[in-house]
């Protein structure tokens, strides 16, 4: 039996769901990408922002694991410098990522998207301590679960705790926003005529140490096998666009 097409557009011109490439995902967002064109503190407008990107993702039915960092209000080293014990120092950088995650969740629930913050330093009543299989068990039933506080120990970065819970929950990729298009030859913020690179290999970032991502971090991506993709969070859409396997920003991966 032939059926009839009543619509007027053919099979190939109708517009068709967007299909996620991954069905987990470990977002860090920086804490500087709060601040918008602050210089410190967290900017309301960039928070409703990447909820309504984020929105997207959940919409589409990602799960959305996310590391939140915490150098818009104290980075450890930097008080360090200033002549603050180290531990101390990261210690305030570790509960600034929980400051921002708390922000981040207002900023979700207000859009109707479910989401949970849990800190790897115990923090009985504002949220909940890291449990990896409770986390699994959340985004499996589509919540939204913000990881704070780093990996809980002093000298990493939030860089580490990205690659390290998306290892831990078998995401997909970590995917790292920052405020460049991606991965470079150098710095582009300090050089103009840095080039960009649309996918590097672990080894090759290691040896180059090109400064996105600390070294730490991508030795734990190459020991796991697990590819990072570096993208521009200003860049309205193109969070949805790589998840829906657009090629935005750089991918470091085995190669
Ligand atoms: N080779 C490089 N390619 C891309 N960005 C680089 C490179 N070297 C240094 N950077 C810097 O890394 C920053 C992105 O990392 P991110 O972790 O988001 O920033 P921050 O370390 O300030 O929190 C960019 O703003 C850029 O200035
Ligand atoms: O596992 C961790 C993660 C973070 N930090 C501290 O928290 C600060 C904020 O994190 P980060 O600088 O990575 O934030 P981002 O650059 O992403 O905003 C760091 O400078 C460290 O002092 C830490 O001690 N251990």
């Amino acid at each position: 039996m032939s059926s009839v097409d009543s619509s007027p557009l053919s099979k190939s011109e109708k517009p068709r769901a967007a299909v996620s490439k991954y069905k987990r995902i470990l977002l860090k967002l920086s804490g500087e990408a709060l601040t918008g064109d602050a210089d410190f503190g967290i900017d309301p407008k960039v928070l409703d922002r990447m909820a309504l990107e984020i929105g997207q993702l959940v919409g589409i039915g990602v799960q959305v694991g996310i590391v939140v960092g915490g150098g818009n209000l104290f980075r450890g080293a930097a008080l360090h410098e200033a002549g603050m014990e180290r531990v101390t120092g990261d210690h305030m950088g570790m509960l600034a990522t929980v400051m921002n995650a708390l922000a981040m969740r207002d900023a979700l629930e207000r859009s109707n998207i479910r989401s949970r913050v849990m800190s790897a330093i115990p923090m009985s009543g504002v949220v909940e301590h890291y449990d990896r299989r409770t986390a699994i068990r959340y985004l499996t039933s589509g919540d939204v679960v913000l990881f704070s506080a780093g990996t809980g120990n002093p000298f990493f970065t939030t860089d580490s705790a990205a690659c390290l819970r998306g290892i831990e929950i078998d995401a997909d990729v970590v995917v790292k926003a920052t405020k460049v298009d991606g991965v470079y030859n150098k710095d582009p913020v300090k050089f103009d005529d840095a080039v960009k690179y649309d996918e590097l290999s672990y080894d090759d970032a290691l040896d180059q140490k090109l400064g996105v991502m600390d070294l730490t971090a991508i030795c734990l991506v190459r020991d796991h096998d697990m590819p990072v993709r570096v993208f521009n969070m200003n860049k309205p859409g193109a969070l949805l666009n790589l998840v829906v396997g657009g090629k935005e920003g750089t991918l470091i991966h085995r190669g």
